[in-house]
């Protein structure tokens, strides 16, 4: 039996959820500032087919399209960030043209019943901070909280919904760590410190909004796999805790408990680490929800060749265009885990698929989507029925978009683009979802 819309309640979100670097282009316009992705997209080979999000999907002069589209299709919910250099100077001046974008943003979207939830952070940090250390000045918590403030002061009176920082496991990891995100830097001590700075970041926009947008709700989003052993046995079950401390509980526990969690600080005590833990208190500020971004699963083994005494296991359930599984079991499984130890209200604020999507004819037909946003949707309507208090859930994406250093080859979008032509086609996935949001 096909899962309706009606299963799920009244008032539950459903929308679709893009990124300012990814779709909105127009990098060099109205005043806005380089973004470490800039410079990072620029540097040869870092992205692949050396591509750039100068011209993306041009959202910047098309947004009124795209907030069409999204009528159209249904959604209740819009996500979205913020381009930080685009809304604030070097000098720590306003662009006002740059606000004004997300001023006729915002409108438009009200005026077309779609409420807008906005990500402050979604890793384009201003070149200039990053020369200033980035992520590892513990200043860089100060400047976060004044460019949210602003962003508070402006939008609070028509946006409640608001999420400090997108993902702050890849922003550290993938930028810090694997070096395949901007900055590039590939140092696991800078990594932590980066981590801790961007909690920190987090809890002094949380304290600054609860004093500007007293009726709003403020939440983070993380990314959240489910980490399996790829074999049964005791050392992989012990690898397979130890992963998830790292890549999941590093961004939930110290939001809540206050402190990180106990065997990833104690390995990466062993490793000779230093772990930064000032300002618990700021960190662990109340929050009203958190946001999950689910993807797919990782399997692990115990590996004591390796420093983290662990390697990722290639799984074998068919995968995306990304490499990843599909796995909607573990979207079931990770709402439940994190509603039981943390205890807050959950939005799904990503899950979608990157597909070999080709535009025949004007039609692209993404059934593989299609499946894939079915079984999740199945997932998330158990999740609900089981008492776990989900409230909404947001595609990702919108459009095909920069697809970070994979550059366009990746489509995630349930709406084609023409990048020659900056033209929209409807996807089959689409179509689909616009049947579904209609019942
Ligand atoms: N193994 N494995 N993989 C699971 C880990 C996935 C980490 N990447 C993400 O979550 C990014 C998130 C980002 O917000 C968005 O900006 C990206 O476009 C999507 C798609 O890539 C996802």
């Amino acid at each position: 039996m096909a899962i309706k819309r009606s299963e799920f309640p009244e008032n539950f979100i459903f929308g679709t959820a893009t990124s300012a670097y990814q779709i909105e282009g127009a990098v060099n316009e109205d005043g806005r500032e380089p973004s470490i992705w800039d410079v990072f997209s620029h540097t040869p080979g870092k992205i692949q087919n050396n591509e750039n999000g100068d011209v993306a999907c041009d959202h910047y002069h098309r947004y009124n399209e795209d907030v069409q589209i999204m009528k159209e299709i249904g959604f209740n919910g819009y996500r979205f960030s913020i381009s930080w250099p685009r809304v604030l100077f070097s000098n720590q001046k306003k662009n006002q043209k740059g606000l004004d974008f997300y001023n006729k943003l915002v409108d438009t979207l009200l005026e077309n019943n779609i409420t807008p939830f906005i990500t402050l952070y979604h890793w384009d940090l201003p070149y200039y901070l990053y020369e200033k250390g980035g992520w590892l000045n513990p200043d860089i918590a100060l400047y976060f909280q004044d460019y949210a403030a602003l962003m508070f002061e402006i939008l609070g009176d028509r946006v409640k919904h608001w999420i400090t920082l997108n993902e702050p496991w890849c922003s550290s990891y993938l930028g810090y760590f694997m070096g395949k995100h901007a900055p590039g830097h590939t140092n696991i001590q800078e990594t932590i410190i980066a981590a801790h700075n961007l909690l920190r970041a987090h809890g002094y926009a949380v304290k600054i909004f609860r004093e500007i947008v007293k009726d709003g709700i403020i939440g983070i989003t993380n990314v959240v796999s489910k980490i399996e052993p790829a074999k049964e046995s005791e050392e992989n079950f012990q690898a397979a805790i130890l992963v998830d401390e790292i890549v999941n509980g590093w961004f939930h526990d110290p939001i809540i408990f206050g402190k990180f969690p106990e065997n990833a600080k104690g390995l990466f005590k062993q490793l000779g680490l230093e772990i930064p833990e000032t300002d618990m208190d700021i960190i662990s500020q109340p929050i009203d929800f958190f946001g999950v971004n689910y993807y797919t699963r990782q399997l692990v083994e115990y590996d004591p060749t390796s420093p983290y005494l662990y390697k990722n296991v290639e799984g074998i359930l068919p995968k995306t265009e990304m490499g990843w599984e599909i796995y909607p079991e573990g979207l079931y499984d990770m709402l439940r885990k994190i509603h039981r130890r943390y205890g807050l209200p959950l939005y799904i604020t990503e899950n979608g698929m990157a597909g070999p999507d080709k535009l025949q004819n004007d039609i692209i037909n993404d059934d593989y989507r299609v499946k894939y946003l079915e079984k999740h949707f199945e997932k998330a309507l158990e999740a609900i029925e089981d008492g776990i208090d989900l409230r909404g859930y947001f595609v990702w994406s919108l459009l095909d978009n920069f697809e970070w250093e994979k550059g366009y080859s990746k489509r995630f979008g349930i709406v084609y683009v023409d990048y020659k032509t900056q033209k929209r086609y409807l996807k089959k996935s689409a179509v689909w979802l616009k049947e579904f949001l209609r019942k």
